[in-house]
């Protein structure tokens, strides 16, 4: 897109010949980026800084793990329903469920992307929808030996209902 032939441009070059120097130089040039000032009424789309490009670091990941051992996924427990709802502060620990999975998120909260906020919403609640609705599996998987804590059954009604989901018939 950023390539664009010399020839479009015709007029807009010297009438006199071409030196041939400049005659034996790339014919196409290279316009590196445009940047189009946002106006200033438009609301803010994205949370500064949610996106990192860095990857994930130890440091970070021990961080999020609160002290915890790394455990095998297949010998994590079986975690109750009533004891999830009961995790749902800072004090006593704060968790989430994605899917049927248990999420210890208290040292979580301020290395997120998305920042802290989201996890008092959600704290000892299901929150399946709205979590795949930001991320896919590449955003957990690096976090997921550092905070998944264990599994539930059955999995807590999540507190808001998923908006419906449309698609156009039109064009089928
Ligand atoms: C296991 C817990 C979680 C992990 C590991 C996690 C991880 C991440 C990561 C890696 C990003 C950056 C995404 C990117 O680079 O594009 C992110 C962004 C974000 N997360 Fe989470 N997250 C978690 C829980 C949540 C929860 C519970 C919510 C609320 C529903 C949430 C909402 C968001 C939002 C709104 C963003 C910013 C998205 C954007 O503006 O592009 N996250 N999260």
């Amino acid at each position: 897109m950023g390539w664009m032939r010399r020839g479009v441009y015709a007029a807009a070059l010297p009438a006199e010949p071409l030196d041939i120097k400049d005659a034996a130089k790339p014919s196409v040039e290279h316009i590196e980026r445009v940047d189009i000032p946002a106006p200033p009424s438009a609301p803010p789309t994205k949370r500064k800084g949610a996106r990192r490009r860095t990857p994930v670091t130890e440091e970070e990941l021990a961080i999020a793990a609160g002290g915890r051992e790394p455990v095998d996924p297949d010998d994590l427990p079986f975690i109750p329903p009533e004891s999830i709802s009961k995790h749902d502060n800072l004090k006593d620990g704060l968790w989430i469920v994605v899917e049927d999975r248990v999420y210890d998120c208290t040292n979580f909260l301020d290395l997120h992307p998305g920042g802290p906020e989201v996890f008092h919403q959600f704290a000892g609640k299901q929150c399946t929808w709205q979590f795949w609705k930001w991320h896919s599996r590449k955003h957990l998987e690096p976090w997921e030996e550092s905070l998944l804590i264990g599994y539930t059954y059955p999995v807590p009604p999540n507190p808001y209902p998923e908006p419906k989901r449309w698609i156009r018939t039109g064009s089928l």
